[in-house]
């Protein structure tokens, strides 16, 4: 039987690389729904080629374009509800989470409440309400199965070990944008620059985390909960060519790692499919050609993002919701121009200083954080020449 999808974020990266899973496997993947911000254009092309039973978008307005562009074949409704009504549409198997943000983890949690299997590139999602997330998930009895290429990395490398065999989990990390440049250079890096990502090809703000690090933080705080390991268990080494995934290494000292050339139609695939492989045209890796893998610390006062990650994730309860949302208000406002590189991390550091955390907290709590931390970060002033 086919496989029925639904993809959240189908316009962005990761949803692009979704659907082209599918148009590889028509005979094993179905679109049933989609779910994208405003690109009302790209949106109109996937519905003609996918012929989804029913389409969100963000606002009324793009609705209303799709609707009329793509004729009244296909049901377009829009906002919040809209995407959890493709989120939890009855003839979905598996949602692909590729919503950019914490806008993701509203219909990721209404998929999992209706007992989908759920395909998570949103990290976000788990950064904010992993223990809510995990535990919800449980109780549904579905499965979250790992895109994002180090997590699922990890997935392949554990197939079906006990977490307690496991000494630590070893995420690998590209470095970024300016993985070659010391911590004095970063003070005058440009938008430009720092979208530049020497790997992946992927949307903006996960470019921008990949350049300050945070991306690989939020991923640690996602492998935590995706393999209920502890902190002191999960370490982070740079790896620049992004050909190694990520590794886990045994208590018996033995190391297990995921190759493969940068290209998340793999990872994609792989949570579509699983536990079957299917064949993908995916440039093959040829070690000969790359001759040498390198590897480097991930030192704490290069990255301050990284170390406020792990110190987020540990203090636990609404400390990651308010790192993430710093985060994401602090991307933007770079992104626009409107503060440098580095104050990235500083109104990240002020944000967090400034919260009360309450530990065990509701999603309601989780939400109300996340709605404080973007008001602090957007009035936060920065100090236009920090280094
Ligand atoms: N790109 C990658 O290779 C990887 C990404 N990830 C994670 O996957 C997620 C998506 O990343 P990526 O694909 O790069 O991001 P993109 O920016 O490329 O895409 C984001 C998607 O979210 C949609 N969107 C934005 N706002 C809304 C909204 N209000 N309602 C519904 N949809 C909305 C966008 O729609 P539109 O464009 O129409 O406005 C777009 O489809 C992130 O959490 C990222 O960290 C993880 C691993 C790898
Ligand atoms: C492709 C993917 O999973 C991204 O999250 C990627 O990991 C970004 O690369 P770095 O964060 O290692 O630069
Ligand atoms: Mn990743």
């Amino acid at each position: 039987m086919k496989q029925r999808i639904a993809v959240l974020g189908s316009t962005g990266s990761i949803g692009k690389n979704t659907l082209a899973v599918v148009r590889e496997h028509p005979e094993q993947f179905e679109v049933i729904g989609l779910a994208a911000g405003s690109n009302v254009q790209e949106m109109v092309r996937q519905i003609r080629e996918f012929s989804p039973r029913i389409v969100s978008m963000a606002s009324p307005e793009a609705a209303e374009q799709v609707q009329r562009e793509a004729g009244p074949g296909v049901r377009v409704v829009c906002g919040e509800e809209g995407v959890s009504e493709v989120a939890t549409h009855p003839e979905a198997s598996i949602v692909v989470s590729a919503i950019v943000g914490s806008r993701g983890l509203r219909p990721t949690l209404a998929a999992i409440r209706a007992g989908k299997t759920i395909a998570l590139a949103n990290k976000e999602t788990l950064v904010m309400a992993g223990s809510i997330v995990m535990r919800e998930a449980e109780k549904a009895g579905i499965s979250i199965l790992p895109v994002d290429s180090e997590h699922s990395a990890i997935f392949q490398c554990l197939n079906g070990e006990r977490t307690a065999e496991v000494r630590r989990l070893i995420l690998t990390a590209s470095g970024g944008a300016f993985r070659d440049l010391p911590r004095e250079a970063l003070g005058s890096v440009t938008r430009e620059q720092a979208l530049t990502h020497p790997n992946w090809s992927m949307g903006a703000k996960v470019t921008i985390d990949s350049a300050t690090m945070m991306n690989k933080g939020l991923e640690v705080i996602e492998a935590r909960w995706l393999f209920n390991m502890p902190y002191d268990r999960i370490d982070v080494v740079i790896h620049p060519e992004s050909i190694i995934h990520s590794m886990v290494e045994f208590r018996d000292g033995a190391v297990m790692a995921q190759l493969g050339t940068p290209d998340m139609r793999v990872p994609i695939q792989y949570a579509l499919s699983y536990p079957e492989r299917l064949p993908l045209t995916a440039r093959p890796l040829d070690l000969i050609a790359l001759g040498a893998l390198h590897f480097r610390p991930a030192d704490f006062n290069r990255y301050p993002c990284l170390k406020m990650a792990y110190e987020a994730g540990r203090a636990g309860g609404t400390m990651p919701a308010v790192l993430n949302a710093a985060n994401e208000v602090a991307v933007e406002r770079f992104l626009a121009g409107e503060i440098p590189f580095l104050a990235i991390e500083e109104v990240i550091e002020r944000v967090l200083s400034m919260h009360g955390c309450i530990s065990d907290p509701t999603l309601e709590a989780i939400e109300e954080a996340d709605r404080w931390a973007r008001e602090q970060a957007k009035a936060c002033p920065v100090n236009p020449s920090a280094v």
